[in-house]
């Protein structure tokens, strides 16, 4: 058994999604959490031009902001991109990187995931390391050896169980309603424990493990009870606070 300890964490990924109008589902999750007080951490990662303002709407609650992807470098002449230090400015502590959307349509690479979540911890945040299979590396047999091939990519040396999270999300389970069995999760997660402690120690022992891919209240209660599944990064059913506190609900909300 590992994990047992570990201070589960749900985070919404709102991805492109959400003008001002949105921030009142930031403001009825953050209402629903004082009054519940969940047995997880909550955290919200919406678009970066609504980071601020929902810094404000979430001020003195427990609801903790991320950031979608960062750039390697604190700044400079990189038109378009955001920095670690600029999120953490507007009121993140953490920052999803190497998402397969970010691999798979911006060609981003282990070695520049790994750069950006070590940029992370410059700024002072947690890096949400994603990793996860296709659905044509999975019918091939490969899903361990991809997932550990990225983790061993992606991760900085100086990871710790504070500040790097991992997300394993199934890139064919990513906004398709299909979902691994019990079964396939429980062993690509403990795949994933015994590579972080083999390289990180106890450290390893005390990261996060996510579950990510088409999590949803009717389907979060199997998903979150699997050992090693310290939590979820969810898409969609972030967007509205009624899903997402449906998910939450497994923690106590
Ligand atoms: O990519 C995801 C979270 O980062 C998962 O998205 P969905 O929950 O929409 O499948």
């Amino acid at each position: 058994m590992t994990g047992a300890s570990v201070r589960p964490l749900v985070a919404g990924n709102w991805k492109m999604n959400g003008l001002a109008a949105q921030l009142a589902e930031a403001q009825a999750v953050r209402d629903a959490i004082a009054k519940a007080a969940p047995k997880a951490d909550v955290m919200l990662c919406p678009p970066a031009t609504l980071l601020a303002q929902m810094a404000w709407t979430v001020k003195g609650s427990n609801v903790l902001l991320g950031g979608q992807d960062c750039h390697a470098e604190a700044a400079g002449a990189f038109t378009g991109d955001i920095s670690a230090e600029m999120l953490a400015d507007a009121g993140a502590r953490a920052v999803i990187v190497g998402h397969s959307e970010r691999r798979a349509l911006h060609g981003e690479l282990d070695r520049q995931v790994r750069a950006k979540a070590a940029a992370a911890h410059r700024a002072g945040l947690a890096a949400i390391v994603c990793v996860g299979e296709t659905a044509g590396e999975r019918a091939a047999g490969l899903t361990e050896e991809v997932v550990r091939r990225q983790l061993a990519g992606s991760l900085p040396d100086a990871a710790t169980a504070a500040n790097t999270v991992v997300a394993y999300e199934p890139v064919w389970a990513i906004g398709t309603g299909l979902t691994p069995t019990v079964a396939d999760v429980a062993r690509v997660h403990a795949a994933i424990r015994a590579a972080l402690t083999d390289r990180f120690g106890g450290e390893g022992r005390g990261m996060r493990i996510l579950y990510g891919g088409s999590v949803k209240p009717s389907n979060a209660k199997e998903l979150l009870a699997i050992n090693d599944v310290n939590g979820a990064l969810v898409g969609g059913a972030s967007l509205k606070a009624a899903d997402f506190l449906g998910i939450l609900a497994f923690y106590g909300t």
